[in-house]
């Protein structure tokens, strides 16, 4: 890591984990095509809010992997809505029903055929969104509570091909992130399930890989 990112690192550690927004406005100015990802898996509304509040335009990408609940799909909805986002969706070249007639249904994370499922419906969507938008900022709302890797884990690193990956929310509880919810009456939602890890902690890849 350059002694740049180290710094900016080590000052978000000691000062800046309660001002995320300061590290989007400083990510932001590092590049000319941001984008944050989200799954609206639970607390997505409060990254969406942060850095569409500083860039209102920013590209919001989501990979519709058409298996979410249908929650998820009205929280979507309604959080597209609220917040007016620019919402770029990726989706597998087959539909659902196409696989699902030929494969069957969505294998469990111990069959061989899963790994095949979750470059299909997710990682391939992914590795075309990153062609297409090449993006040079990317935010997550990645945080360190999430899992073990996460919680060693940076708030900003540039990955091998230059990608600065940017994680505003890395030091935040749940409760943090349920406070600035209530505080800026945003939605939420926790009927959501990702078929390509199943179990929460489980890292399918995406992030790691990129
Ligand atoms: N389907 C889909 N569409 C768009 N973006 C997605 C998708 N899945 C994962 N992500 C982004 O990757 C971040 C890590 O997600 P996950 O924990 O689900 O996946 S992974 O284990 O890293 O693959 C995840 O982090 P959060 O922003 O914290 O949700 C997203 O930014």
């Amino acid at each position: 890591m350059s002694s740049e990112l180290e710094a900016i690192n080590k000052e978000f550690a000691n000062n800046g984990n309660k001002n995320p927004q300061g590290l989007i406005e400083w990510a932001l100015a590092q590049g000319a095509r941001p984008i944050c990802t989200t799954n609206f898996r639970p607390f997505e509304a409060v990254i969406l809010h942060m850095v569409s509040q500083v860039r209102p335009d920013i590209p919001i990408v989501w990979m519709d992997s058409g298996y979410n609940t249908e929650a998820t799909y009205q929280f979507a909805d309604e959080v597209i809505k609220q917040l007016n986002l620019n919402i770029v969706s990726f989706v597998p070249r087959r539909t659902r029903a196409h696989r699902e007639a030929l494969d069957g249904p969505m294998p469990g994370i111990d069959d061989p055929r899963h790994a095949a499922f979750t470059q299909e419906v997710k990682l391939e969507p992914f590795e075309r969104a990153l062609r297409e938008m090449q993006p040079d900022v990317w935010f997550t709302a990645l945080r360190a509570e999430d899992t073990p890797e996460r919680a060693k884990m940076q708030a900003v690193s540039r990955n091998s091909n230059g990608l600065l990956k940017v994680a505003p929310l890395l030091q935040w509880s749940a409760k943090d992130m349920y406070q600035y919810l209530q505080a800026h009456n945003l939605p939420n939602n926790f009927d959501y399930f990702d078929p390509t890890k199943v179990e929460e902690k489980r890292e399918c890849g995406l992030h790691l890989q990129h």
